[in-house]
């Protein structure tokens, strides 16, 4: 299955480049959809005994056209509303004129009791926010709990962005043509789908290639090339080395959680970088992860003088404040004299990234240095709205939109955290999580995210690529352990999730 996802706009120039090439043109198309559609109808209700079909005017209402004729001929009791009428010529009117059956105003729908629903309003088009009959449609539907199977995208979500236009039809099943769009994986747009098919309806591969942008959905396909396969003859340090860095004595949890994950991500050694006033609490819980102290900036010089290190983990239960951004900024500056020992990534989360709500400046300035590691932020909504405050109230910008923006600003690999996880790298790649799942919103969990995605980065795994695998394999073990889970078990669950990769080319 193709991962790019088109957005609408990139659909609509593959649908014009098909027609082109051929085999099918426009009306081919959409008798291909239409019944790519009807086919799941009865494939999902084989009991429905009466279908209500709603079709607006354009391309959307076209695949509706078809799908209503295809139902009635396998004897389903059809019944057609229709807004608007198709434009003269159109594949839509084509379609319309096939279709026996007469339509009547939207204006005049009624719910029908047991009624299926084909949503074929809007698709791709959709321009406005639904009102009126449209909207009148949705709440009747909605109230009489009828099921629906929506026609590329649920009427009301964009395609874009999965945001709601005024209301939108929440559908069982939802069909969409030759690949999937951002607004099928972005919330809520993803949770108003229901399931979701991607039907084949005749466009060559090589036109999706030619269209197809640099927004992908997050599967290992997308990063199993790079990630870490150690060698026969390996050694530890070969296999990197992660530095963690703690909090004080009272808040020291995160860092280990952080450290945990890390080694289990693969990193072959990894260091707690502790104050030293915390030591002793983390001595008591650390035995394969190593200790150091590193209470001030000379200590900290000190070790990235050594070049042992080539991922780091800052934030977690740190504090926020000035130590935060010295540190943050003297991991940044070493990078020239780091990268010969291999020192490739920072990764900063929690703290690290609130500590520089007044200067974002300095970080994004560090990190544009060519010199510099990798820097990989992972702000949850809130911690985004601090470090990226004009994007984040950037209404017209959709989640991906936001993540997009905010790496180029602050040239680092952006994990922009929540359900639907957006990870974006500084040069436009972009890509959507789609296997999260709502145990993971627990105390510990965003720390075991930062790890791993540290743990990867100190085995030479690109930024980006490992920002994905890291969201993916937290995503997950998360759904593999499902409910009761703590933090604390996620890293433990990593070599269950991983191992697959190496197994089957096809995992994931
Ligand atoms: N030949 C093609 O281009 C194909 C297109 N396909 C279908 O075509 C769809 C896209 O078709 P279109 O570009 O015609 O777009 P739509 O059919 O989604 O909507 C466009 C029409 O709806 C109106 N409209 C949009 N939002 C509205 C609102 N909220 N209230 C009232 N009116 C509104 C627009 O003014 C326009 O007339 C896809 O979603 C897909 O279902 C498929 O049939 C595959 C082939
Ligand atoms: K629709």
């Amino acid at each position: 299955m193709r991962l790019e996802l088109l957005t609408p706009a990139e659909m609509a120039d593959a649908d014009r480049l098909a027609i082109a090439e051929g085999p099918f043109d426009g009306i081919g198309l959409m008798r291909n959809a239409g019944r790519a559609v009807a086919d799941v109808v009865l494939e999902r209700f084989p009991a429905a005994a009466h279908v209500q079909v709603l079709v607006g005017p354009g391309n959307n209402g076209g695949d509706g056209y078809v799908a209503a004729r295809i139902l009635q001929e396998s004897g389903i009791a059809v019944s057609l509303w229709a807004s608007g009428t198709p434009r003269e010529g159109s594949d839509a009117a084509i379609a319309a004129e096939e279709c026996p059956l007469t339509a009547s105003p939207l204006a005049e729908f009624e719910a029908a009791a047991g009624a299926v629903v084909v949503d074929a309003l809007y698709g791709a088009g959709l321009s406005k926010p639904l009102s009126g009959d449209a909207a009148r449609a949705v709440t009747l539907i909605t109230e009489k709990k009828l099921k629906v199977v929506a026609v590329d995208l649920p009427s009301g979500v964009s395609g874009e962005s999965g945001k709601v236009l005024g209301s939108a039809f929440r559908a069982a099943v939802t069909v969409t043509f030759a690949c999937k769009k951002p607004g099928h994986l972005l919330l809520p747009g993803r949770d108003l789908c229901g399931d979701l098919i991607v039907a084949d309806i005749g466009i060559r591969s090589s036109v999706l290639d030619t269209v197809a942008g640099r927004i992908f959905e997050n599967k290992p396909p997308l990063w199993r090339d790079v990630f870490p396969k150690p060698a026969v003859d390996t050694h530890k340090y070969r296999r990197g080395h992660a530095g963690i860095f703690s909090g004080g004595p009272t808040t020291t949890g995160a860092a280990r959680l952080s450290a945990l994950a890390a080694a289990r991500a693969g990193a072959g050694a990894v260091t707690v970088f502790s104050p030293g006033n915390a030591l002793a609490v983390n001595a008591m819980h650390l035995t394969s992860i190593m200790l150091r102290k590193v209470d001030d900036i000379a200590e900290l010089a000190a070790v990235l003088g050594e070049g042992r290190s080539s991922a780091f983990v800052l934030g977690p239960g740190f504090g926020v404040g000035e130590k935060a951004r010295d540190f943050a900024l003297a991991i940044l500056a070493a990078g020239g004299r780091l990268a010969e020992a291999g020192a490739e990534g920072l990764v900063l989360d929690a703290d690290g990234i609130t500590a520089f709500r007044d200067a974002p400046q300095w970080l994004f300035e560090a990190a544009a240095r060519a010199e510099a590691p990798a820097l990989v932020l992972t702000p949850h909504e809130g911690e985004f709205v601090r470090l990226f405050p004009e994007i984040a109230g950037k209404e017209d910008l959709s989640k991906l939109g936001k993540a997009r923006a905010a790496a180029e600003a602050a040239h680092a690999v952006i994990i922009y955290k929540g359900a639907d996880t957006v990870i974006a790298a500084p040069d436009g790649r972009t890509a959507i999580n789609s296997n999260g799942a709502p145990w993971l919103a627990t105390a510990g969990s965003g720390d075991v995210l930062a790890g791993i995605v540290a743990g990867l980065i100190a085995q030479r795994m690109p930024p980006f690529e490992a920002a994905c695998a890291a969201v993916w394999l937290h995503a997950e073990a998360g759904s593999q352990l499902g409910p009761g889970l703590i933090a604390e078990d996620l890293p433990a669950a990593l070599p269950r999730v991983i191992k697959p990769l190496y197994l089957s080319p096809d995992a994931g």
